[in-house]
């Protein structure tokens, strides 16, 4: 582990093994009625919530004087008394388990104890800091592909610290992802942590033995364009598929793309998953804002990784305007062998849907 943000990495990585524990937990005991619709029609779980009260309850005791940016707030919670009772007793489950010192974590983080209903949905709605250009700030998706975990398939507890608008810090936990890549069937739970200057490492996400806790360094592999092998998102509602298929053909690429929900698409191109290459996310032509929490962690695993990560017209992402990435629509996030050719592709197919 390096030593610029070091103890910013131990809490975060240890605030997010514990929600993944915890959505773990919950993915094999959800029952009807734990599912909310939002207003934007899209999900949300008691698992959502109640990792949201993990992360935040331990962010708020290390770094007291950080904001957070969270995907969720309480507000459900206030008038739904059967889903706030089980919200704080999943939350309290995953806090209360006692510290893991070897592990680097402290009771000073407000784990190893119970918290009050009031205190976690405090914790909760803590994550309505607006962003911003300057300072530090934690920005949280609680569980990112909310429609892939109630599937079965892939979904990440993603977390970052913004500094200045830069992301510093990304910390990825993908419960289902295999951890290593050449044996998709064996053992699944893989964490990945990126530190701006000090590269991307993964580790398994539910240690066991004390060598679990190494850090392997993760490059992304320099790939040919008729190499490649797009990564997109499993809703069609959320990226312009067909128009996927029409780049791919246009750049040769002849493998069928990989759909997989979540960030996970980004830790599964920083680790060159199955010749990944690249992960094209082409914006629907709805006007859709993405959210900050939904790409500073990934961005910086693939910067880190050695790829190179901007929107679907070659702008920068920028995370220093608020909850939402403004005018950034799209992401291409690719290797830098690369990157120019697709954006040229893109720019080639003006007027398809989502360009
Ligand atoms: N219309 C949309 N266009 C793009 N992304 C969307 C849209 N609606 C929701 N999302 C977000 O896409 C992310 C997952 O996308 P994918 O898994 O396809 O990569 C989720 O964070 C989800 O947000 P939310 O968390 O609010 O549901
Ligand atoms: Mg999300
Ligand atoms: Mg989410
Ligand atoms: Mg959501």
């Amino acid at each position: 582990m390096s030593d610029y943000l070091s103890s910013e990495q131990n809490v975060a990585v240890a605030a997010v093994r514990r929600a993944c524990k915890l959505t773990t937990s919950v993915f094999n005991n959800l029952v009807k009625g734990e599912t909310l619709v939002k207003g934007d029609k899209s999900p949300v779980t008691v698992a959502d919530f109640s990792a949201q009260a993990v992360i935040n309850t331990i962010l708020l005791r290390a770094f007291p004087h950080d904001p957070i940016i969270g995907e969720e707030d309480a507000s459900d919670l206030r008038t739904n008394e059967l889903l706030r009772t089980r919200v704080v007793d999943l939350a309290n489950e995953a806090l209360s388990e006692k510290p893991n010192v070897e592990a680097g974590e402290e009771p000073s983080w407000g784990i190893g104890q119970k918290w009050g209903a009031d205190d976690l949905l405090a914790a909760i709605d803590k994550g309505n800091y607006e962003g911003g250009r300057s300072g530090r700030m934690w920005t949280l998706d609680p569980i990112d592909g909310t429609k892939g975990f109630l599937r079965g398939g892939q979904y990440a507890v993603c977390l970052a610290l913004l500094v200045d608008a830069r992301v510093e810090l990304g910390v990825i936990g993908c419960p289902n992802l295999p951890l290593d890549p050449s044996s998709p069937d064996g053992a699944r739970g893989a964490l990945f942590v990126a530190v701006r200057g000090h590269g991307t490492h993964q580790l398994p996400l539910f240690p066991t033995l004390s060598a679990d806790h190494t850090h392997i360094p993760l490059r992304m592999p320099t790939l040919a364009l008729s190499q490649l092998r797009f990564l997109e998102s499993v809703e069609k509602a959320h990226a312009a598929l067909d128009t996927n298929a029409r780049i791919a053909e246009v750049l040769g690429v002849t493998e069928a793309p990989a759909r997989m929900d979540s960030q996970a698409k980004y830790a599964a191109l920083a680790r060159g998953d199955g010749n990944g290459g690249v992960y094209l996310r082409l914006p629907t032509g709805v006007g859709y804002r993405e959210k900050i929490w939904d790409h500073a962690p990934g961005s910086l695993l693939i910067e880190e990784a050695g790829g190179i990560v901007s929107d679907s017209r070659g702008q920068s992402l920028d995370f220093g305007l608020g909850r939402t990435l403004g005018e950034n629509f799209g992401v291409v996030a690719a290797g830098k062998a690369v990157h120019a050719q697709i954006l040229e592709a893109i720019k080639g197919l003006g007027g398809a849907p989502g360009i």
